[in-house]
């Protein structure tokens, strides 16, 4: 099979399919722009570096259609300190990258399906779901595969990164946790024994990147585990049903396909002294779960998780065994609240409670609050109410993408719901939390995110001060457009001094 696709014809430009077009179109530079261009005034507080990345496919792809998350992962970091901000972009130089640079084509073929591919590859990851700091390195992350070390100021690629060897999961998930009590990194990987396997692998790091435990478990469908939730005492597993066929593959087909039948699965394996089979999977309806916002336990000993949750498949280019999917605009996910008792033997959840029934998605909180109760929820709402002006923007907006035009604070202390529209010609992309001082109280400082600007098909950074979520306190011009991304994090300086500190780096490639 592998192969086949050599002899089909290449194009030198991309398709005109919607993630390729206006907004979508791929960026593909590389550089840096000192001092962007600010309205009003950044918060001198503010000192550290907001890192994001972007699918942005460095050639055009040889399959038809290819979805934005094949991308190749692209890295901007935004550098603030003393009111002033630096952009830099470098693409992750992952095993694809180069040697299709290096051919001047692409020669990786399907999403996740190497049976497509045009030559071998060790690696496939594209790199282009998150990027996260972890002990003086980034780690850019596509699950996968183990993820490439990046040097966070320089964003070089130092090269594929096992941990030293200690890494026994074929894949790492893109959504690693940290605690802010240890420092300690919370991962998995499915599908970890490679393609169309059930095994799921639990492991975790401490801070200095020694692998402190590794727990085999096994799945109930092989199907897609993209985000995970973890509290003092678990780990929790939800499945999204999306189903691997690898005989599938073998006929050059999809990796996923949607199955409307299954339940969604929440596995809870205890976090600390596991073993694999103390593993419970709950079931719920069918439905698609999101990102996770954070998870804990509550005094009684039920778990909590919060997460958008929708009745369809949001990845609806990857559709049922009839070839049905949702149209996109359509598509609707709520934050919801599940309530898990570990200790139940009937494995059916309980409904979970609507937190905020507006469409949303990528829910952040204040991350010195993970794993414990938080009050503090920040997310991208879709509110076509807030008054989009769709008929000027959908020329040029380009899409395949999900579309979000306010950022939103939920605050379940005071009970309140607060939305910032980002204008009639504009959508919103990940936002991040910033606290304002190193003891500044949970949620109180600033929220962060790009924003598409399709009149002048450039994009901003919008910053938010929590104590006014209507006025923007900075506006950050970029002199160029950033397409859809899917992940970011904020990484102050004290932490990055502190880190640096913490010893040599080891390549492995
Ligand atoms: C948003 C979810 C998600 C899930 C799997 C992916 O490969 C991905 O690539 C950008 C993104
Ligand atoms: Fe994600």
């Amino acid at each position: 099979m592998a192969g086949h696709f050599k002899t089909q014809p290449l194009s030198q430009h991309y398709s005109d399919h919607p993630q390729f077009s206006g907004f979508m179109k791929p960026c593909r530079y590389e550089g840096e722009v000192q001092n962007l261009e600010v309205y009003g005034e950044i918060p001198k507080e503010i000192d550290g570096t907001f890192y994001r990345v972007m699918p942005d496919p460095a050639f055009p792809p040889f399959i038809d259609n290819d979805p934005w998350f094949n991308g190749d992962g692209s890295v901007s970091a935004f550098r603030f300190k003393d009111g002033h901000v630096d952009f830099k972009q470098r693409y992750v130089r992952t095993e694809k990258f180069e040697k299709e640079r290096e051919a001047r084509r692409a020669l990786l073929g399907k999403y996740r399906n190497k049976y497509t591919d045009a030559i071998e590859f060790h690696i496939r990851s594209t790199a282009n779901t998150n990027i996260v700091y972890f002990n003086g390195n980034l780690l850019a992350c596509k699950e996968d595969g183990p993820p490439f070390a990046m040097n966070p100021e320089t964003l070089e690629t130092i090269g594929l990164w096992d941990f030293d060897g200690q890494l026994e999961s074929a894949t790492f998930t893109a959504h690693p946790k940290f605690d802010p009590k240890t420092g300690e990194m919370v991962c998995f990987g499915y599908e970890a024994k490679g393609d169309g396997t059930p095994d799921v692998c639990y492991y975790t790091f401490d801070a200095h990147g020694t692998l402190l435990q590794t727990v085999w478990l096994i799945a109930p469908v092989v199907a897609m585990i993209h985000d995970f939730a973890v509290t003092e005492n678990y780990v929790i597993f939800p499945i999204i049903p999306q189903t691997c066929s690898v005989e599938r593959m073998k006929d050059g087909g999809e990796h996923w396909q949607w199955d409307p039948k299954i339940p969604c699965y929440f596995g809870v394996l205890p976090r600390h002294d596991a073993k694999g089979d103390d593993v419970k999977w709950f079931r719920s309806k069918n439905s698609f779960p999101g990102h996770v916002a954070n998870a804990y336990e509550t005094p009684d000993g039920n778990i909590i998780v919060d997460l958008p949750i929708g009745d369809q498949n949001v990845f609806f280019w990857w559709k049922d065994a009839e070839g049905n999917a949702p149209i996109p605009q359509e598509i609707f996910s709520q934050h919801k609240r599940f309530t898990i008792n570990p200790k139940s033997e009937n494995l059916d959840l309980p409904e979970p409670v609507v937190l905020i029934s507006d469409d949303n998605e990528f829910p952040r909180i204040d991350d010195r609050y993970a794993m414990t109760e938080h009050k503090h929820t920040f997310l991208n709402v879709m509110d076509p109410k807030l008054g989009t002006d769709f008929p000027a923007i959908a020329p040029v907006m380009g899409g395949g993408y999900p579309l979000y035009n306010a950022l939103g604070h939920l605050n379940s202390k005071t009970g309140t719901f607060e939305k910032f529209f980002v204008g009639p010609k504009s959508m919103v992309q990940e936002p991040i939390f910033v606290p304002r001082s190193e003891n500044a109280p949970e949620g109180d400082g600033f929220v962060m995110a790009l924003v598409n600007r399709y009149e002048t098909m450039t994009s901003d950074i919008v910053i938010l001060d929590t104590r006014d979520w209507q006025k923007p306190v900075a506006e950050i011009k970029l002199p160029v457009r950033l397409r859809a991304g899917l992940h970011g994090n904020w990484v102050d300086s004290r932490d990055l001094k502190k880190a640096s500190t913490n010893g040599v780096v080891k390549a492995h490639n």
